[in-house]
């Protein structure tokens, strides 16, 4: 096998049992002297699709024809991309701890980790946009990264698949945004902005980081003449400094935007974006552990994100029969729990006669709904009423798991 290596280190033989890079094989390990800041080592090319004179070219690596189904086969270790910094880092690692999946570091510098909960699995922390990268070429198997950034670098790839849409956090949107004032102060929508007349003697220039989208989207809104400059950070200066008329970037509140004199406008939402899980296809058809290792981080997220807006709610109450007392119970529309209450007899001992004139009922109540559903339970006669947090709510089969297996036709 020949490589050829483009601003990398120089890649040896290295026989250290403490490598940070256990899963590559031992020919390709970086040098120790190398090791406290490791560098990515199987990057592939990314290109930008516009404009032009911007295309860039990143090819670390080169591989020959046959390398990377060679080493592809060696690597027996899954590897699960997630945030190395920026918005999503925190949360990520804070998700993961609630579902118990601790991810063990051995220092902040090192970019390698593990979850010991999950065997053969490698933890790489990489930039949101690399690990879409490299899920791409075949370096990662699973990552977590934001929507946007699953659209904007995976380029439609069917290659990548989404496993858990919907973490619950990094939530924002992909925005086009105008000034609030000047030739911009009575247009309300992208219609209006795509028939100024302003655009046919000069180019409406867009400021965006999402070369592939913002494209798109321009075109397909009927823009015939738009130019993009390309920035990666505080995009929202753009237009007051005379760079841009327009920027195309992610809103959460939408405070950035109104100090910078701003404002989106109607149509202007490319995409809604939160938190997501998505793995590389090829791997989960081709590899046991790789499904094994995304079957149980998977039912870990979903069990644990259906519990967390739930509280379990326990009363007691007075009745002749478990029967009797479910009736009570499922009159009332905020106690119907998950599928209905559970219900069983306490029993108490009156006059030394052990009877089961008390039913403990147990239900699922949404965090929102519990003051209503506790003023309900009094109502029907319940007392002595124990709120607790749940942790998880794992179905017989998790859902996303069997629309996974169908979609990779397993
Ligand atoms: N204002 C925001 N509110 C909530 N989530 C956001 C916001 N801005 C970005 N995100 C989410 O966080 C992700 C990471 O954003 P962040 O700015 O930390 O890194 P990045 O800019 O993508 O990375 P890099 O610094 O490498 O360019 C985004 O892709 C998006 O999904
Ligand atoms: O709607 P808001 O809640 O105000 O958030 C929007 C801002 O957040 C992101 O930037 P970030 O803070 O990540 O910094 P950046 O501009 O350097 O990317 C995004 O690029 C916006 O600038």
């Amino acid at each position: 096998m020949s490589l050829s290596l483009l601003h990398l280190p120089s890649l040896q033989k290295c026989s250290s049992p403490l490598s940070p890079y256990p899963s590559l094989p031992p020919c390709f390990h970086v040098p120790c002297s190398e090791r406290r800041k490791p560098r990515a080592i199987w990057s592939t090319s990314i290109s930008c699709c516009f404009p032009q004179q911007l295309q860039q070219s990143v090819v670390v690596v080169e591989r020959n024809a046959t390398s990377p189904s060679v080493l592809l086969s060696e690597r027996k270790v899954v590897r699960f991309g997630l945030p190395s910094k920026g918005r999503m880092a925190a949360d990520t690692l804070d998700l993961l701890k609630d579902c118990q999946l601790l991810v063990k570091q051995v220092n902040p510098r090192q970019y390698v980790a593990e979850i010991p909960q999950l065997s053969n699995l490698e933890v790489w922390f990489q930039r949101p946009k690399d690990i879409v990268r490299k899920l791409l070429a075949g370096d990662l198997d699973l990552g977590i990264v934001g929507f946007d950034t699953f659209s904007e670098y995976g380029l439609g790839n069917e290659d990548l698949i989404i496993v858990h849409n919907a973490l619950g956090y990094g939530d924002c949107r992909l925005s086009l945004a105008i000034p609030n004032h000047g030739i911009f102060e009575s247009i309300n929508s992208v219609r209006e902005l795509s028939q100024m007349p302003q655009w046919t003697a000069k180019p409406l220039r867009v400021a965006t980081g999402f070369t592939h989208l913002g494209p798109k989207f321009m075109k397909d809104n009927g823009f015939l003449n738009v130019t993009f400059s390309i920035a990666d950070g505080a995009l929202e200066a753009a237009p007051a400094m005379g760079i841009a008329d327009a920027i195309l970037d992610l809103v959460s509140s939408g405070t950035t935007l109104k100090e910078n004199n701003l404002k989106e406008i109607e149509g202007g939402v490319l995409l809604e974006s939160q938190a997501i899980l998505v793995a590389r296809k090829k791997s989960l058809i081709e590899q046991k552990d790789v499904r094994d290792r995304t079957k149980e981080i998977l039912e870990r997220l979903e069990a644990h994100l259906r519990a967390v807006d739930q509280f379990t709610v326990t009363a007691h109450m007075r009745g002749s029969s478990a029967e009797e007392v479910a009736g009570r119970v499922r009159s009332q529309p905020s106690l119907s729990g998950l599928e209905g209450p559970t219900i069983s007899p306490v029993f108490s001992k009156h006059n030394g006669k052990v009877t089961p004139d008390y039913h403990a009922i147990v239900i699922c109540v949404p965090k929102k709904a519990l003051y209503k559903s506790v003023q309900q339970l009094r109502e029907i006669g319940g007392s002595g009423v124990l709120v607790s947090p749940l942790t998880y709510i794992f179905e017989e089969v998790t859902p996303r798991w069997k629309e996974l297996l169908l979609k990779l036709q397993l």
